[in-house]
């Protein structure tokens, strides 16, 4: 079944059936978990119709004049400083006009009248932080949102850019801002649809002046040929960091909120989003993404709590060691192996971070909610690490194949391998796009060698603190202790090998696509 997997003491039992965990009936409870892991759906993009960002003026630096606004801009004035547009693949700097064919202007060359009017009373400056304000509700709740304008791209007739995930500036990175400008005297251009493919599905947008769009720095998205006119954005950073850290082309910066200000109605709206804001909301709030078949999933914040009541559950169920109780509550001296049910559940993380953003101030959409409901709960304890996944194939003698589960360092490659029994949440339609994987072995010359493929992911380990879980009836190998308590001794050792190891983690990397 591939719900869900168990890898247990993988190093030492590479072949032996038997620590293979299969799901039978009594382990319903946590196929269960699978299901509901699968249905914390939460909005990876936003977008609002804003109607002052028209008469925002763009200012060319070198002159220090405008080159009109964004819902009227002078293309012309633009050309003179336009470059093709490159892209990174790999770790190379590439023009290649079947992945990408555009022009740009780099952030240095532009910049924004913070101070200037765009109407009574209110300011350039107050139209950013009010979409800095909005994408915290939407993306980043209570996180600090900063904007950084990083440049303008320009496609004409049959400009494009293909399928490709944003590059990252920094650790703090974690969203794209994007605000199309309508070119002076041009119908709007024709083509040009903007596509994102979230981890709910695709959803498409019109990139123009008459509004803004955002989406999460790992999820890809397209530009489609452009037929006519001149399709013009300018593309923001968005940074998780507050005004105490500098950056150059700052727009915006809302600081950090408590949690606990953000008020979610039964909906999973935020009903600050709605009210703070003049503006025609497209699609605020942090639970609900209409996805693109139609249906309107929603995940509700009792969806989530649900979830993690039932990861207690389940590491409660497999609770390997029991220390019985005599009536006074003293422990008896031998430990009693009921089972060699996992006592660590390894969540894989639904988005990408990296190099050392793996911690939960960068999280992003599902990932950042459950972990600050795991890391409030009095129930349980959670880290965050890489984890490689191997896979051995071996051709020549099946027998020899395997898979384990260790830590990974930061050159992708095992660290530590993971011996105890531990559970993985799969999601059904577990997307494998998101977990970086490469063949590293093979097969060479007349020797027969084991082919061999990592899959390196960011993943959450939870694990019961330790505690007295209950004071019940419990059977153990058949003795009946009543009164007895039931203490589980917690998979801390996992915590304990992995906060060794944690100094040269690398967490779940970004793949080799085109990148921008
Ligand atoms: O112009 C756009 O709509 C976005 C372009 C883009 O994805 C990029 O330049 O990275
Ligand atoms: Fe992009």
């Amino acid at each position: 079944m591939d719900a869900y997997f168990v890898y247990a003491d993988i190093a030492n039992h590479l072949r032996s059936a038997a620590y293979r965990w299969d799901i039978d009936e009594k382990d319903q409870v946590a196929t269960t978990l699978s299901f509901m892991f699968e249905k914390l759906q939460c909005r990876e993009t936003a977008a609002c119709l804003n109607g002052d960002l028209a008469s925002v003026p763009l200012m060319l630096t070198a002159e220090e004049t405008s080159c009109g606004t964004i819902g009227d801009t002078d293309v012309e004035a633009l050309r003179a400083l336009v470059a093709p547009s490159s892209f990174g693949r790999g770790e190379e700097t590439v023009y290649d006009e079947d992945v990408r064919k555009g022009l740009e202007i780099r952030a240095a060359q532009m910049h924004f009248d913070l101070d200037h009017a765009v109407k009574e009373g209110s300011t350039v400056r107050d139209v950013f932080q009010s979409i800095a304000a909005q994408l915290q509700l939407s993306l980043f709740p209570a996180q600090p949102v900063k904007l950084v304008f990083y440049k303008l791209a320009l496609y004409e007739a049959g400009g494009h850019f293909s399928a490709h995930r944003d590059s990252t500036h920094d650790d703090s990175h974690h969203g794209t801002l994007l605000i199309g400008c309508k070119a002076r005297g041009e119908d709007p251009y024709q083509g040009g649809d903007f596509l994102v493919t979230t981890s709910n599905g695709e959803m498409p947008f019109r990139i123009d002046e008459k509004g803004w769009v955002a989406f999460y720095t790992d999820c890809e998205h397209t530009v489609k040929p452009v037929t006519s006119g001149t399709r013009m954005s300018l593309q923001f950073d968005v940074y998780l960091e507050s005004d105490a850290v500098a950056r150059p082309h700052t727009v915006s910066c809302v600081p950090a909120r408590d949690v606990k200000e953000i008020d979610y109605d039964d909906e999973g709206e935020s009903k600050a989003a709605l009210e703070d804001s003049d503006d025609e909301v497209i699609s605020l709030g942090n639970f609900s993404e209409p996805i693109s078949d139609g249906a309107d999933r929603r995940v509700m914040p009792f969806l989530l709590r649900s979830f993690v009541d039932k990861l207690v559950e389940v590491l409660r169920v497999s609770a390997q060691f029991i220390i019985p109780r005599d009536d006074e509550g003293r422990a008896r001296k031998k430990r009693v192996r009921t089972s060699n049910h996992p006592q660590t559940i390894i969540l894989p993380l639904r988005h990408l971070y990296r190099g050392r953003a793996l911690v939960s101030q960068y999280l992003k959409g599902i990932d950042k909610l459950l972990v600050d409901m795991l890391e409030h709960s009095e129930d349980v304890s959670v880290s965050m690490h890489a984890v490689i996944r191997s896979k051995v194939r071996c051709d020549e003698d099946p027998a020899m194949n395997s898979e384990s589960l260790g830590l990974a360092s930061p050159d992708v490659t095992l660290y530590k391998t993971i011996k105890e029994p531990v559970t993985i949440v799969r999601r059904p339609t577990y997307d494998r796009k998101f977990i970086r994987s490469k063949p590293f072995i093979e097969h060479t010359g007349n020797e027969p060698q084991l082919g061999e493929t990592q899959y390196l992911m960011g993943a959450m380990f939870i694990s019961l603190k330790n505690r007295i879980v209950s004071t019940r009836t419990n059977a153990v190998e058949g003795e009946t202790l009543s009164t007895a308590s039931l203490e589980v001794e917690t998979a801390g050792h996992i915590k304990e090998k992995v906060a060794d190891a944690e100094e040269d983690l690398i967490p779940g990397e970004e793949g080799e696509d085109p990148k921008d």
